[in-house]
């Protein structure tokens, strides 16, 4: 047994500088949360699995790594992926299943593990270990699982076996736990049922119809049968909506941008930013819509519009529809006309990092003003940002943020922690360099 502790890579820094425009064409690459649940659902269905576009993200990359402690087979080619699964056994792993930075594998695959009759334990790194686990660790304990965390917190020890269905509302907007409910539904005995306070994205309930299980919706109740088997699929990943926030945020900045992204992810779980986007004065064009495995993939153009960015309100289900994109909707705010207000998102402090204390602090080293609430954060607009020293905290999101921020600033930006953002997007600095013009 190694650490408890899985351990990160060196911190390195990126220097962004200040761009005029941005413009190109870019594919994204492959959604993190459909890399995750398609992975999962492959490691336990019958057959081979063939993905393609894969993320290139360490996060599904470490789901992966889990799958195949399992028993699971995999081998990648580039961004091409096979998973030959259990056929619903998975085994007993030789050691810890290491989740690294990801809160999804940890949350998820608990649910599509705690069903099988052995041991597993689970470990993350620094950050993943000081995030919630209690949210699964209740549903699942209430389906008849035994599962010991240390103060709410990883490492996770779950001792699998059979499993009773629940009836379940979710307290919390969290598709995570959403998904290691119905998960662990899927292998228990009886019709496990389970409402959202919050519609959360709904790529698990996709994905479970894709593997051919079957799942209804009655209002806001989804009831999934236990015992039911999955069969492999054949499955493009449509591009991360989350990563292409970056750039869109991106083209806003600059009134003669053009920006085109192909392949792109726009289930409408997870499409909201478009809409905010549209509210600030982003003109966006669909080129093109088709449907995958329930999934919606089209073509997008975006422009800005003639009168600039206004501004906009993130408030109630809205915040936790945008929860990954709220870092970077901050930090392009004080370019906006009349700023954006970010309130409802309290879940944004257990992420990665306490994501408004990190955006407060590097939009104030920017030079920016700002109020900072418990559950947001509010960015007044028209105010020019100077170059700083910024701080990842070693998050992703921050890391990518904060580069889109330093385009429109008045000398050059240095993000410390920049390797974070290969966490989910691991060509971030290349597409960004190639898109900004100076
Ligand atoms: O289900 C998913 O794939 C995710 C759900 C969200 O987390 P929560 O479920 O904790 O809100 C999100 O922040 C995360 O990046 C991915
Ligand atoms: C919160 C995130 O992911 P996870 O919860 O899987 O670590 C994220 O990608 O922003």
């Amino acid at each position: 047994m190694s650490s408890i502790i899985s351990q990160p890579n060196a911190s390195t820094t990126q220097v962004v500088r200040p761009a005029r425009s941005f413009q190109g064409s870019v594919t994204v690459p492959g959604d993190k949360s459909i890399s995750h649940r398609y992975a999962m659902l492959a490691g336990l269905a019958e057959g081979t699995t063939r993905l393609s576009n894969f993320s290139t993200g360490a996060d599904p990359h470490s789901t992966l790594s889990c799958m195949e402690a399992l028993g699971a087979k995999v081998t990648k080619d580039g961004t091409a992926v096979e998973v030959t699964g259990t056929a619903g056994a998975f085994q007993q792993p030789t050691s810890e299943l290491d989740c690294g930075n990801s809160g999804s594998t940890m949350r998820m695959l608990a649910g599509l593990i705690a069903p099988h009759p052995h041991t597993f334990t689970m470990i993350g790194d620094h950050s993943l270990t000081m995030r919630p686990m209690e949210r699964i660790r209740k549903p699942l304990s209430a389906m008849g699982a035994r599962i010991d965390l240390v103060d709410g917190h990883a490492p996770m020890t779950i001792h699998g076996g059979p499993l009773k269905a629940i009836d379940f509302d979710t307290p919390i907007p969290s598709a995570q736990v959403k998904t290691a409910v119905l998960f662990a539904g899927l292998q228990a005995e009886g019709t496990t049922s389970l409402s959202e306070a919050v519609r959360t994205r709904d790529h698990s309930e996709h994905a479970l119809k894709a593997f051919g299980a079957s799942l209804t919706r009655t209002g806001e109740r989804l009831s999934i049968a236990g015992g039911q088997k999955l069969k492999a699929i054949e499955a493009t990943v449509p591009g991360d909506i989350s990563s292409a926030a970056f750039f869109l945020c991106a083209a806003l900045l600059f009134p003669d941008s053009n920006l085109v992204l192909d392949s792109l992810g726009m289930n409408p779980t997870r499409a909201a930013l478009l809409d905010v986007i549209t509210t600030l004065g982003g003109k966006i064009k669909v080129l093109m819509v088709e449907e995958h495995n329930g999934e919606t993939i089209g073509t997008i153009q975006v422009n800005r519009s003639p009168e600039g960015l206004k501004g906009a309100e993130i408030t109630g289900a809205l915040s936790a529809q945008l929860i990954d994109e709220l870092p970077v909707l901050a930090a392009i705010a004080p370019y906006t006309r009349d700023g954006i207000v970010i309130r409802d998102a309290k879940e944004l402090r257990i992420k990665e990092s306490d994501r408004i204390a990190l955006v407060a602090k590097n939009l104030k080293a920017m030079g920016a003003e700002l109020t900072e609430f418990e559950d947001g954060l509010i960015v007044p607009g028209n105010q020019q940002l100077h170059g700083a020293e910024i701080d990842s905290g070693s998050d992703h999101r921050i890391a990518m943020a904060f580069a889109i921020a330093a385009l429109r600033a008045s000398s050059e930006n240095v993000i410390h922690g920049a390797e974070a953002a290969a966490i989910s997007f691991p060509e971030f600095f290349t597409f960004l360099e190639d898109l900004s013009k100076r």
